[in-house]
């Protein structure tokens, strides 16, 4: 099925709708802001949009607007237009290469588009700097994590919590006013380590961290700046699937806890079972986007990973129409070229 069919779907409220567009008209009025189950609410306001790119969303956190970054001659990304819809967990996926990580350094502030605009709860985030980014609400993890390894657990965990108050100058030289802060964010991170199971660990240098818990750190560190939005890159890449599950747990907590979240991942099986909505890439672009049921069935999307375009099977009569038609075109290029293929057979006949 293309990308941008959608069979049985309901009308879109379209592409170039502004943000913030009416909710899904079949759903009941905001029946998602009634404190339902996070999981249950996030899907039903998404359960009829329609399955296609740049879709509108009832409540978008995150519009995307004509954003492009080229290296060289290379289009990393070129997204025309995405909204993230608040509240829920939007995987990610496409292709090695697709654009997934470049388009979250654009969107965090790590790297600068060529072109375009994205917006966070209605404010540009464009030209501002990771920090200023992770100060709106907007924090993200790395694919390859970035737990400094001479530093403790603790502080890489203090680390993450920069940006607050303790940071600014005047306020350091009122010594009360940062102790504070640095007891509170002490508190805070030692609370966090406790959830992510690694209180034991905030003495050890995370160097000495196994892969899994560096990716555990890195999640827990994000969230000292009370993120409303959060997105993770391959957050459970290279993880032993004990710990899978528990990374898993914790994704699934920052929707209950009203957090937006956005992950890159390869792995299908983490994509259905966490997404309520998921947006595939390849070439830069957003190539569709829908429920994670609707992705297996994309034709845009199994071309993309495979790189190829696959034909239904012949039946019976096309496959001799085929056979009869190759037969001939053969028997003509005998005739031909005849005496070259006739020489060069006789040629090799002869060695
Ligand atoms: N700093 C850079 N300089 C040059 N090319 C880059 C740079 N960063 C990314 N690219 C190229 O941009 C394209 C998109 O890369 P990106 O890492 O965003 O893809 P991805 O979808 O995250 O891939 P993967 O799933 O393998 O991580 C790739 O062709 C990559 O080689």
């Amino acid at each position: 099925m293309p990308a941008d069919q959608s069979p049985g779907q309901p009308a879109s409220h379209g592409a170039t709708a502004s943000s913030g567009a009416a909710p899904g008209a079949s759903a009941p009025e905001h029946a998602w802001r009634t404190g339902d189950e996070p999981r249950r609410v996030a899907q039903a306001a998404l359960k009829d949009l329609s399955w296609e790119v740049g879709v509108a969303k009832p409540d978008p956190a995150i519009v995307v607007d004509g954003v492009t970054r080229t290296f060289g001659g290379l289009t990393a990304v070129s997204v025309d237009h995405l909204e993230v819809q608040r509240g829920g967990i939007t995987g990610l996926i496409g292709p090695n290469g697709a654009g997934k990580t470049t388009l979250f350094n654009l969107l965090t502030g790590f790297d600068q588009p060529n072109t375009g605009s994205w917006s966070f709860d209605g404010r540009p985030l464009g030209k501002l700097a990771p920090h200023q980014v992770a100060r709106l609400g907007v924090v993200r993890t790395f694919q390859l994590t970035k737990a400094l390894s001479r530093l403790t657990v603790l502080q890489n965990m203090l680390l993450g919590a920069q940006g607050q108050k303790g940071e600014s100058f005047l306020r350091a030289l009122v010594p009360g006013t940062w102790r504070a802060q640095e007891r509170a964010n002490t508190e805070k991170a030692m609370e966090l380590l406790t959830r992510f199971k690694l209180d034991r660990k905030k003495d050890d240098f995370a160097g000495t961290l196994s892969g899994g818990q560096r990716k555990l750190l890195e999640m827990a560190r994000a969230l000292m700046s009370d993120p409303k939005v959060v997105m993770l890159d391959e957050p459970m890449a290279g993880v032993n699937p004990a710990l899978t599950q528990s990374l898993l747990g914790h994704v699934k907590d920052l929707r209950e806890q009203g957090m937006t979240v956005v992950f890159v991942e390869h792995d299908m099986d983490v994509v259905r079972d966490i997404s309520d909505w998921v947006v595939v890439m390849a070439a830069g672009k957003v190539i569709a986007e829908g429920p994670p049921e609707s992705i297996s069935q994309n034709q845009a999307v199994v071309d993309a990973y495979l790189g190829a375009h696959h034909d239904a099977p012949l039946t019976v009569e096309e496959e001799d129409r085929v056979l009869a038609e190759a037969e001939a075109a053969i028997a003509r290029e005998e005739n031909a070229d005849g005496d070259v293929i006739g020489s060069e057979t006789r040629r090799q006949e002869d060695r």
